[in-house]
């Protein structure tokens, strides 16, 4: 947009320059017919066609290339503001894990593994979180007894309460038990921390005031993951993950992702925070969040990336693309180093760029002086328009054979 408006303004100036000069030399004894063409040769000389072209065929050349891979991208923009970036947020679930938890473990305090299991199940019956869903699933699996629950509420961020039997059952971290006056022993807390330094989550579970035992979750890291990383970090590319899960599971996530920063124990509000915190600091970002939880932090962020396909089309053919929480990225692939590549396409784009602009200013340079009768004054001649307009041809040209190098 912003390149939209300087494109107009320096039309504006190249005619109110026509105009002037024109005049000028008629006042100076030109004839009307030579007035007129200095009038034409400035106009065409310093139109900005070339400026133009300078920024948005590498665009169009480069989004071309996206889309063969893949890519999809909101709009050839999305490349300019790419090249900037310098800072990525990811979440932590289905981002930077692959976003299948499994349960990994039971530490049951005075009752069985499989009544352990079976609880908490049957609170998670109706889950939208992951981490219920993969209890859900366990119980399913170990054939654990569940019970019927005659109400649930999911409480975004902390876990799952359930009314079984007239006692509430809760499932989920243990701040939000302990504000909601269950007890939880040191023990059981001791051993919680233990499990989270090897990267594990730990979900809680209380029956009325009692607290019944852990349930460890785990998540896999995939290499290709940590690899992507690497190599962004390489370019200059900050990682931040942003989680709502405990300190000591987010830090030893990250540490064995080799990601450069983690923030846990965050909200909604709290992961949009951190993002407009990062910008204050000077950072460009760039956010691939997971559903809708990750919703305000995405609208923070300087570039929107969503992973995986593009959910099926419903038919009506209005919008070509449609891109999911408005995305200005979409990596159909689900591949994290599409990234990567689309980074390097965006740093080359912009080269091209700047090369473009380069050619674009000496050209004018070249033409605006003498077809403002810079050349007459020292005896010469003044630019034909038709020389002028020659030359701007001649600078597309050139411009239009460089973006194809992108
Ligand atoms: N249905 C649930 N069952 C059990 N625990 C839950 C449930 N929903 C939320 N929690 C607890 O709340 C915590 C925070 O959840 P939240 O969705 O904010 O983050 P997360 O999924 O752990 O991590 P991230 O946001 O990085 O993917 C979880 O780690 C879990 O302990
Ligand atoms: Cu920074």
């Amino acid at each position: 947009m912003k390149k939209q408006t300087s494109i107009g303004y320096f039309t504006v100036l190249a005619v109110l320059l026509a105009i002037a000069m024109s005049a000028y030399w008629l006042s100076a004894g030109e004839s009307k017919e030579t007035a007129s063409n200095i009038f034409l040769a400035i106009v065409i000389a310093g139109l900005p066609l070339p400026l133009w072209l300078a920024q948005s065929l590498p665009l169009a050349r480069g989004a071309a290339k996206a889309s063969k891979a893949n890519i999809r991208l909101e709009s050839p923009e999305v490349l300019a503001t790419l090249d900037k970036i310098n800072a990525l947020a990811v979440s932590k679930g289905g981002i930077v894990t692959e976003g299948k938890p499994y349960v990994a473990g039971l530490v049951p305090a005075g009752l069985s593994q499989g009544t352990l299991l079976g609880l908490a199940a049957s609170a998670e019956r109706e889950a939208k979180h992951p981490f219920g869903q993969a209890i859900y699933q366990a119980a399913i699996a170990r054939q654990a007894r569940m019970q019927p629950l005659s109400a649930s509420n999911e409480i975004p961020g902390c876990g799952m309460e359930a009314l079984i039997n007239r006692m509430p059952v809760r499932v989920g971290k243990a701040e939000w038990l302990l504000e909601e006056g269950v007890d939880i022993t040191a023990d059981l807390l001791t051993r919680a921390d233990q499990i989270a330094q090897r990267g594990q989550s730990t979900v809680f579970v209380a029956n009325g005031k009692y607290c019944r035992g852990i349930i460890v979750l785990d998540d896999n890291i995939p290499k290709e993951t940590t690899d992507a990383f690497t190599q962004l970090q390489q370019q200059g590319i900050q990682i931040v993950m942003l989680s709502g899960d405990s300190r000591r599971t987010a830090n030893a996530i990250s540490k064995q992702a080799g990601i450069d920063t983690a923030r846990s124990e965050l909200t909604d509000q709290g992961k949009a925070r951190e993002i407009k915190l990062l910008q204050t600091h000077g950072c460009t970002v760039a956010m691939i969040g997971n559903g809708v939880r990750d919703e305000a932090a995405m609208a923070e962020a300087d570039l929107r990336i969503h992973l995986g396909p593009l959910p099926e089309k419903t038919g009506d053919a209005a919008h070509d693309i449609d891109l999911p929480e408005n995305s200005s990225i979409v990596l159909e692939n689900n591949n994290l180093s599409d990234f990567l590549h689309l980074s390097k396409l965006s740093h080359k784009v912009m080269d091209i760029v700047q090369q473009n602009r380069i050619v674009a200013l000496l050209f004018w340079l070249l033409l605006l002086p003498p077809a403002m009768g810079l050349v007459k004054t020292f005896g010469g001649p003044f630019l034909p328009p038709a020389a002028a307009l020659t030359g701007q041809l001649c600078a597309s040209l050139m411009i239009l054979f460089n973006s194809l190098r992108a």
